[in-house]
């Protein structure tokens, strides 16, 4: 038995499949950790969702931006953008299984045999692991309801307030911890984000650095697993930081870390 965690997959079927045979995937034997944005940008993302949620007893994934994104479009509260494949997911038979399937997947996900967590955009680098496993679980809570996750897409978009605050409430406070969760790239010394930044990580905003290499950053004792970052090209420079989006939907490749012995397999797109 073999566990792969694989990048954005971003609604690439054919090189999700082609990787797929690459690492001699057996769903009798192995399992999959997906860093999230299962879908969006790319040319099959209903193909994409069905595939994961066929393999759901095998897989676990974590929500990102772009899974919101479509959640927030299914429950009536985003327009559709102009470079997004999500109408077919929207206008098919199967939405509400796979939609719902969706809409009940974590931010956060522990990984407790390869002493590893992953999160679509990373860990906070000022949050302790029980405080990032109970801000999780909070949102967890909120998308589990229908109406309180309705409110939370709602109340989703938006870079304000750019930091965590103890005494955030509600949806306010939904959006903070999504936003750590899922749109993280650059924190400034107290950890406030900046949202508007998605180049390289050696050319970050002044006053700013990766959430990686955040002087302060908690020892948590876990490996981090993530996606999301396509620009880093899956390094991040940092013993037991993964990153894992190697850009498939922009031209690169798509990515699977065996956690077993860290072996690294790629799939051109
Ligand atoms: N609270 C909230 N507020 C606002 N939006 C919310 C939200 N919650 C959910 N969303 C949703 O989030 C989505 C983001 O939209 P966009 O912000 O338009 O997303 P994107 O350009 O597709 O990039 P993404 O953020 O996925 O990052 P990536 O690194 O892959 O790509 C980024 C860039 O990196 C570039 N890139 C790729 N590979 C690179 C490389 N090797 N080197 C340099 N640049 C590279 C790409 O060209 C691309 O331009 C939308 O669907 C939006 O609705």
């Amino acid at each position: 038995m073999s566990t792969f965690a694989i990048g954005d997959l971003q609604g690439c079927l054919s090189p999700f499949e082609a990787l797929l045979d690459t690492i001699g995937f057996n769903p009798d034997r192995d399992q999959l950790l997906l860093a999230g944005d299962l879908v969006n940008r790319g040319p099959d993302s209903l193909g994409t969702l069905r595939r994961v949620y066929e393999l759901r007893d095998n897989v676990r994934v974590v929500l990102g931006n772009h899974d919101l994104h479509l959640l927030a479009l299914a429950h009536g509260h985003a327009r559709p953008k102009s470079k997004d494949t999500l109408a077919p997911i929207l206008d098919a038979a199967d939405r509400d299984t796979l939609l719902g399937w969706l809409r009940g997947q974590p931010l956060l996900v522990e990984v407790p045999e390869f002493d590893a967590v992953m999160a679509h955009a990373g860990l906070p680098p000022l949050w302790t692991l029980e405080q990032a496993r109970q801000r999780a679980a909070e949102i967890a809570g909120v998308l589990a309801d229908p109406q309180s996750a309705d409110i939370f897409f709602s109340q989703m978009y938006g870079n304000d307030p750019a930091g965590w605050r103890d005494d955030l409430t509600g949806p306010t406070r939904w959006r903070v911890i999504t936003n750590y969760f899922t749109r993280m790239r650059f924190v400034d010394r107290q950890g406030d984000l900046d949202l508007t930044t998605k180049g390289e990580a050696d050319q970050p905003p002044a006053g700013f650095v990766p959430w990686f290499e955040h002087p302060d950053r908690l020892d948590t004792g876990c490996r981090v697993l993530f996606g999301h970052w396509a620009a880093l090209e899956g390094r991040s420079g940092v013993a037991g930081v993964e990153a894992l989006d190697t850009g498939c939907v922009w031209g690169g490749c798509l990515t699977a870390l065996r956690l077993d012995d860290d072996a690294r397999f790629r799939c051109d797109c």
